[in-house]
C-alpha cells in the first residue's frame, strides 16, 4: 500500500491562510513526496468515484514520464480568442508567484503543474459538441501520480483563502488517505458494444477535398489540412479507463492522453510532439505524409521505402520541416534538423517523420514556442493564417481540442505539448473520432479519404469499434 512518511502540509496551510488573510487573496500550498510505486492507471481509477469527470492522464511515448491528475484546485479557462496563449500563461505565472511549495526533489513534472490545452481554432464557431471545454483549459490537479525514471511522486495542491481555519488541513489528509488506499483497488474494465456509427457526410467531405486541392493548385496557398468525423453510439457508457488501457496497450509510440472536463473526456494517442521544453533544450518533430502498414515485413519495407520516395508525401512533409525550422531557429540557437525525413512505424500507419532541437533563447517560454508553433502545417497549412482561414471556411466541423495543442506545464517553466490527434470526445454512451490529412497540390480526394480512415483506427481499435 502506498504510505506517506511525513507530511509539511499541516504547516503549509496554516502559513497559507495567513498569507492570505494579510493579502486578501488566495494562495496554493503544494507539497511533493516521494512514494512507493504506483501504478498509473490505478491511480486514475481510483478517483473515477470523487473526482470523475475532472481527471487527466498523461503518458510520453518512451514512458519517460507518466502524470496522473484527480481533481480540479485552480482552474484556467477562457474562451477568449485573442492573446489566449500570453492570457494563459499570465494567469498560470500569478498563479504560482505567491505559492507555498514543499518540494525537496525539484524533478520535472512535479509540484504545481497544470494540465490541458488550446482548441485548434479559436475564431471558429463554437457547436455544443465541445460546450464542456472552454477553447483555453487548463486544470491544477487537487492530487497528482508523476512517474518518472522510475520513480513515483505525489503532489498534493490546496487553495486556501481568507476564509479557511486550520481545520482544512484534516479535510485534505482524510481525502488523501481515502485516495490511497483505493489505489490497492483492481481497476475494472468495462466493455462496451457499438451499436451504431454515423459517418458525417463522406460525400461533401470528399468534394471539399477536390474544391481545396483545385485552389492549392492556383495558389497562393500551399497546403490545407482538412479533418472529418465519426460519430459512435454505444450500448453503454464508455470508460476512459478501459479506452487508456487499449491505447496503451495498442499505441506503445504515443503519447496517450486523456482530459475530463465537467464529465466529457478527450481521450487520445498521438504520434505527435508539438514542443517539449527542458531547462533551455527545446525539441519539436515534424510530422507528415503517411502510408498502410503491410501485411508481411516485406510488404512493410516496400511501402515504407515507396513514401520516402514519394513526391507528394515529401512535399507536404518539406512544408511542415521549412515552417518549424523558421519558428525554431526565430526562437532558439544551435538548431539541428536532419536533412531527409525518416520513417515513424505505428500499429495502423507509418509517417515520415524529422526530429528537431535547438537551444532555447533566455526569455522564450514553453507557451510562447507553442503559440509560435500552432497549428504546424501538419494540422493546419502554409501559409498559417491564410490556411486556418480556409479550414475555417469550408470544414464543416467543430475540431474543438482535436489538432490542438494537449499537456502539461510546471511552476519551474518545463513541460512539454503533443499535437491532439488520433482522438476523440467521449460522451457518456457516444463518442466523436476525428481525422485529418494535410492536402497538396497532387492530393486526389478517394486516397486522402483512405489516409483519414487509417487515422481513425487507433481510436475506433481503443473504443473496441473494430
Ligand atoms: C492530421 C492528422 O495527421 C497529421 C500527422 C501526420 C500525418 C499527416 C498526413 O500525412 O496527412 C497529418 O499531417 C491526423 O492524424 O488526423
Ligand atoms: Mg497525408
Amino acid at each position: 500500500m502506498v504510505t506517506i512518511q511525513r507530511t509539511e502540509l499541516k504547516e503549509g496551510i496554516q502559513a497559507a491562510i495567513e498569507k492570505a488573510k494579510k493579502n486578501s487573496a488566495s494562495v496554493l500550498v503544494s507539497e511533493v513526496q516521494k512514494i512507493d510505486s504506483c501504478l498509473p492507471l490505478s491511480f486514475f481509477a481510483a478517483g473515477k468515484e470523487k473526482y470523475g469527470g475532472e481527471r487527466f492522464f498523461w503518458k510520453h511515448p518512451s514512458e519517460e514520464r507518466y502524470m496522473i491528475g484527480l481533481g480540479i484546485c485552480k482552474e484556467i479557462a477562457s474562451d477568449q480568442a485573442t492573446d489566449r496563449f500570453f492570457h494563459v500563461e499570465k494567469e498560470w505565472g500569478s498563479f504560482i508567484s505567491q505559492a507555498i511549495i514543499y518540494d525537496d526533489e525539484h524533478v520535472q513534472g512535479t509540484g504545481p503543474t497544470a494540465f490541458g490545452g488550446f482548441s485548434f481554432d479559436p475564431h471558429k464557431e463554437k457547436t455544443m459538441l465541445w460546450s464542456n471545454y472552454a477553447s483555453s483549459l487548463f486544470h491544477i490537479p487537487r492530487f497528482m501520480l508523476s512517474i518518472t525514471d522510475g520513480h513515483t511522486y505525489l503532489t498534493t495542491n490546496v487553495v486556501c483563502t481568507n476564509e479557511c481555519d486550520s481545520s482544512y488541513y484534516m479535510e485534505i489528509e482524510n481525502e488523501r488517505q481515502e485516495l490511497l488506499a483505493q489505489t490497492r483497488e483492481h481497476v475494472k474494465l468495462e466493455l462496451v458494444s457499438l451499436v451504431d456509427r454515423l459517418e458525417v457526410k463522406p460525400e461533401a467531405w470528399k468534394q471539399s477535398v477536390t474544391q481545396v486541392v483545385e485552389g492549392l493548385k492556383q495558389g497562393p496557398l500551399k497546403k490545407v489540412v482538412l479533418a472529418r468525423e465519426l460519430r459512435l453510439i454505444f450500448n453503454g457508457e464508455i470508460q476512459s479507463e478501459t479506452v487508456l488501457n487499449r491505447l496503451l496497450e495498442e499505441q506503445k509510440d504515443s503519447y496517450v492522453f486523456a482530459f475530463e472536463s465537467h464529465g466529457d473526456c478527450f481521450i487520445g494517442a498521438s504520434p505527435e510532439r508539438l514542443v517539449k521544453k527542458n531547462h533551455d533544450q527545446v525539441f519539436s518533430t515534424c510530422l507528415a505524409g503517411s502510408i498502410a502498414r503491410g501485411k508481411s515485413e516485406a510488404e512493410d519495407e516496400l511501402l515504407g521505402n515507396s513514401l520516402l520516395k514519394d513526391d507528394k508525401n515529401l512535399i507536404e512533409h518539406q512544408y511542415v520541416v521549412d515552417m518549424i525550422k523558421e519558428a525554431i531557429e526565430d526562437t532558439c540557437t544551435k538548431v539541428t534538423i536532419p536533412s531527409h525525413p525518416q520513417l515513424l512505424k505505428l500499429k495502423h500507419i507509418q509517417h515520415l517523420y524529422t526530429p528537431v532541437i535547438g537551444k532555447a533563447d533566455e526569455h522564450t517560454s514553453l507557451l510562447a514556442l507553442v503559440e509560435k508553433l500552432h497549428p504546424t502545417p501538419a494540422l493546419g497549412g502554409l501559409p498559417k493564417e491564410p490556411a486556418v482561414a480556409k479550414i475555417r471556411e469550408v470544414e464543416d466541423l467543430d475540431r474543438g481540442f482535436f489538432a490542438g495543442p494537449i499537456g502539461w506545464m510546471d511552476y519551474q517553466g518545463n513541460g512539454e505539448f503533443a499535437v491532439a490527434i488520433r482522438s476523440g470526445l467521449i460522451q457518456g454512451n457516444e463518442a466523436s473520432i476525428f481525422a485529418g490529412c494535410g492536402l497538396v497540390g497532387d492530393s486526389r480526394a478517394e486516397s486522402e479519404y483512405e489516409e483519414t480512415n487509417m487515422k481513425f483506427k487507433p481510436m475506433l481499435s481503443a473504443l473496441g469499434g473494430i
